[in-house]
């Protein structure tokens, strides 16, 4: 811990010090934006109800140091790459800017924009995106409606499952997820028919997004895995479930999950989320240890992220009627079998090379309880249990026109609130 971890130093900017705020001083997420009035954007800080235009500011005050410069690029990879060190840094230096005794308030003042004013990009080029599947009770829930003889295969608690997704198709929170077409065949059909997925669903994941990467052909020991993570934001994971029925045996997902994938845009830093650390998910008595490769005592120590993660539902007719969002589920990243350091000790363990930017996901994030289940598919237990809304409808899947919305923030009594923001998409047909 270090001095922008103490939630007693405020900022001058009043919107960052409201108790509710998911972007105070000591969270400071690094995003890319674009002024609605097409007057630029780049790389930019969060702080309070603004967006700190870092990039312009370095730019103007002429800065040369690596932590700085790398901040006047067009998307973060270049400043992912450079590691723990250069990160903490620029963070310390923000800090120190934005904080409530900052001599240069007034000069600083001039480069925030309201993030009302602005849209917000994809915050990296992303060059390899990889999901896990790391919840054993999102595991096993749908393994009980796919493979009911078998929920929960014999490899689950060894291996930490994933699968290769598609880059190409990861948007930033906000744009318009259109529904996939594909192949789908209920049990008692014949055969395939080609059409609208029936059975659109979303899942509530947490994106963990890499900095420096490994040399192809090496591999990261799990001790040093977290300093290959920059940060998290998060991940919705559309999934076709009627589609995924039909094509995913025998080699996983594949147009099911490819057609779009969301993340929030802001990316909130481990360094930020230090303080909310708690001993990770400990395995039933009875379960295997895992493997020396997946098992250190450090990490162990460290610890999960202790982040709560929300999924809402808006229908149009709920905005027609001006109802708010009704929440579908509640959970925390916490609950996962498997930490971000196993699953990237994992990914590199067969010298599989990781790089800056590289996108990976949690899995659906479940718990144990029912209404911490990360997606409709376990919500309506596959369309079986419909669920009703304050606006008289019922969902078993998703219809045009929803829109689902994720937040997410790391809580603790004594300690700033750290907000993860938004992550938003409305299904159009
Ligand atoms: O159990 C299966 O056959 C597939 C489950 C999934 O939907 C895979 C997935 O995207 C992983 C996850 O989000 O946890
Ligand atoms: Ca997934
Ligand atoms: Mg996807």
């Amino acid at each position: 811990m270090n001095e922008t971890h103490d939630p007693k130093i405020k900022s001058w900017v009043a919107s960052a010090n409201a108790p509710d705020c998911d972007f105070p001083l000591q969270n400071l997420p690094f995003g890319v934006f674009r002024r609605k009035n097409d007057e630029g954007g780049g790389i930019g800080v969060a702080i309070g109800d603004q967006v700190f235009d870092v990039g312009a500011w370095v730019r103007d005050q002429g800065k040369s140091s690596a932590e700085f410069k790398l901040l006047t690029e067009k998307r973060l990879n270049r400043f992912l790459a450079a590691g723990p060190q250069i990160w903490s840094a620029a963070r310390m230096a923000l800090f120190n800017l934005l904080r409530e005794d900052s001599p240069q308030r007034e000069q600083v003042a001039r480069y925030l924009d309201a993030t009302a004013n602005v849209e917000m990009e994809m915050p990296i080029d992303i060059g390899d995106y990889t999901d896990f599947y790391a919840s054993v009770f999102h595991a096993t829930n749908v393994g009980s409606m796919f493979r009911p003889d078998n929920p929960l295969l014999p490899n689950y608690k060894w291996v930490p499952i994933g699968y290769h997704g598609r880059a190409s198709s990861v948007v930033a929170s906000g744009a318009a997820v259109k529904r996939p077409s594909g192949q789908r065949k209920p049990p008692t059909a014949d055969m395939p028919t080609f059409g609208p997925c029936a059975q659109l669903d979303y899942e509530l994941e947490v994106g963990a997004v890499i900095g420096p990467g490994n040399a192809l052909g090496e591999t990261v020991p799990l001790r040093d895995a977290e300093k290959h993570i920059f940060g998290l934001c998060l991940l919705n994971d559309w999934s076709a479930r009627d589609i995924q029925a039909w094509e995913y045996q025998p080699l996983g997902p594949f147009l099911a999950k490819n057609f779009v994938t969301t993340i929030s845009p802001w990316l909130v830093t481990l360094e930020a989320l230090e303080p909310y650390r708690r001993s990770a998910y400990k395995r039933p008595e009875g379960d295997p240890q895992p493997l020396p490769y997946l098992s250190d005592e450090n990490d162990q120590q460290r610890g999960a992220f202790d982040v709560s993660l929300d999924a809402y539902l808006s229908t149009r007719k709920m905005r027609d009627e001006k109802i708010a969002p009704i929440s579908l589920s509640h959970g925390s990243l916490r609950d996962m079998y498997w930490t971000f350091g196993q699953m990237l000790a994992h990914h590199a363990s067969n010298g599989c090379n990781l790089q800056p930017g590289d996108l990976i996901g949690s899995g659906t994030v479940s718990g144990q309880s029912k209404h911490s289940r990360g997606c409709l598919l376990e919500l309506s237990w596959r369309g079986t249990e419909p669920i009703s809304l304050p606006s008289g409808e019922t969902r078993k899947f998703l219809e045009d026109g929803d829109e689902v919305i994720f937040r997410g923030y790391a809580e603790r009594e004594g300690q700033a609130r750290i907000g993860f923001g938004e992550c938003r998409g409305i299904v159009v047909g």
